[in-house]
C-alpha cells in the first residue's frame, strides 16, 4: 500500500517506521532535520521494539495520490498540512487522523468524502533527530468516519496489525474520539497545570475526584449531542492513568517546550459543543482558560 504520513514527528516516524519495516510502501512528511537524518542515516527506532528502517522521507508532500495519507500533525497544524496537500488528495486516497482532540476528521472531510478516524494509546517520543522512542504500546482503534464500514478500513486494520501496531476496527469511531477527548480534557490540563506525572492524579483522591468531575462534564454534553461510548470515559480514565503512571502527558510537554497546546481541540470543543446546545461546562471552560493563560509567555 502506497501510505504518505503527513506530520511525521513522534507519532507518525513510529507509525511510518513500523509500517515500512513491514514493507510497505511509506513516505514521510515532515520537519527537515527530521528527514534529512532518515535519509542520511535511516529512521531508528529505540525503546519498545528497537531496529532501523529506511522510508522515504521527503518536506513536502509527491505529486501521485497515495492509497492512504496518515495525518500526525498537532491539531492546530491540521488545515494548513491539508491545504498544502491537497494536491495530492486523489479520489481514491482514505485520509485517517491519528490525532487526540476533536475536529481533525471534519477538516479532512473538506479534502475528500474518504476519511478514517483513528484514535491511538501507544506512546512514541521524538528523541532526536532520526531517532524515535517507543515508549508504550498501546492499541489502535480506526474506523470509517464520521460512520460506515467500507472495506478500506479493514485493509487498513490488516496491514497495521500486521506491522505490530495492534489495531481494531469500530463502526463507532466518532464515540472512540470522544471517549479519548473527554479522558485528555480531564488528564492533560490538571497535569499541565501542575507540572505532574499522570500518576499523582491516581494518587491524590481530590485530584481523582477533580479529573472524575470533568470527565462526567464532557459525558454530558457528548450524550446530549447523541454520541454513544463503546467503553464509559470514567472507566478509560482509571486504565489511562494506571497505565501511564510515569508520563508527564503532552499538554504539559508543550507548555515546558513553549509550544502551543492542543487545549483548543479538546477542552476547547468540549466547551464550543456545549455552548452549542445549551449546557454549561464550567470546568472543562476553568481548565482551557488555565491553559491558555500557561501557553502565554506575557503571564509569568
Ligand atoms: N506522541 C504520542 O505518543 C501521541 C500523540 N498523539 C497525537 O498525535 C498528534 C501528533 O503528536 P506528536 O507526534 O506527539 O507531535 P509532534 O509535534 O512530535 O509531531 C508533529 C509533527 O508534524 C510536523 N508538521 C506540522 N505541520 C506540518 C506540515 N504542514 N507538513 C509536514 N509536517 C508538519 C511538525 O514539524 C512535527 O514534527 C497529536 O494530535 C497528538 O495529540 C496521539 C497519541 C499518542
Ligand atoms: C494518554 C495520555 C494522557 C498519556 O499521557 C495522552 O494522550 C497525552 O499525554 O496526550
Amino acid at each position: 500500500m502506497r501510505i504518505y504520513v503527513l506530520g511525521a514527528g513522534s507519532i507518525g516516524s513510529l507509525f511510518g517506521a513500523l509500517l515500512s519495516e513491514a514493507g510497505e510502501d511509506v513516505t514521510l512528511i515532515g520537519r527537515s532535520e527530521h528527514m534529512r537524518e532518515i535519509n542520511e542515516r535511516g529512521l531508528k527506532i529505540v525503546g519498545i521494539k528497537e531496529f532501523t528502517t529506511y522510508p522515504k522521507a521527503l518536506t513536502e508532500m509527491p505529486p501521485e495520490p497515495p492509497d492512504l495519507l496518515i495525518l500526525s500533525t498537532k491539531s492546530h497544524s491540521t488545515p494548513y498540512a491539508l491545504e498544502c496537500a491537497k494536491k495530492s488528495i486523489g479520489p481514491n486516497t482514505w485520509i485517517l487522523s491519528i490525532q487526540n482532540g476533536l475536529g481533525n476528521e471534519e477538516e479532512a472531510l473538506k479534502y475528500s468524502e474518504n476519511v478514517l478516524g483513528g484514535i491511538t494509546t501507544n506512546g512514541a517520543v521524538l528523541e532526536k533527530w532520526g531517532v524515535v522512542r517507543w515508549v508504550g504500546e498501546g492499541i489502535t482503534i480506526v474506523g470509517q468516519y464520521p460512520k460506515g464500514r467500507e472495506i478500506f478500513a479493514d485493509e487498513v486494520v490488516k496491514i497495521f496489525n500486521k506491522a505490530g501496531l495492534k489495531t481494531k476496527l469500530s463502526e463507532n469511531i466518532v464515540g472512540w474520539k470522544w471517549v479519548k477527548a473527554i479522558v485528555n480534557s480531564a488528564i492533560n490540563p490538571i497535569g499541565a497545570i501542575l507540572g505532574i506525572k499522570n500518576g499523582k492524579i491516581l494518587e491524590e483522591e481530590y485530584l481523582l475526584e477533580l479529573a472524575k468531575r470533568v470527565v462526567k462534564e464532557g459525558c454530558h454534553v457528548a450524550t446530549q449531542l447523541g454520541i454513544e461510548f463503546e467503553k464509559h470515559p470514567i472507566e478509560f480514565l482509571i486504565e489511562t492513568l494506571e497505565n501511564t503512571q510515569e508520563n508527564y502527558n503532552s499538554m504539559l510537554q508543550d507548555i515546558k517546550r513553549r509550544k502551543k497546546t492542543e487545549v483548543d481541540f479538546i477542552n476547547g470543543k468540549i466547551v464550543e459543543y456545549g455552548r452549542e446546545i445549551g449546557i454549561e461546562t464550567p470546568l472543562n471552560f476553568a481548565l482551557w482558560s488555565l491553559v491558555k493563560a500557561k501557553e502565554n509567555p506575557q503571564i509569568k
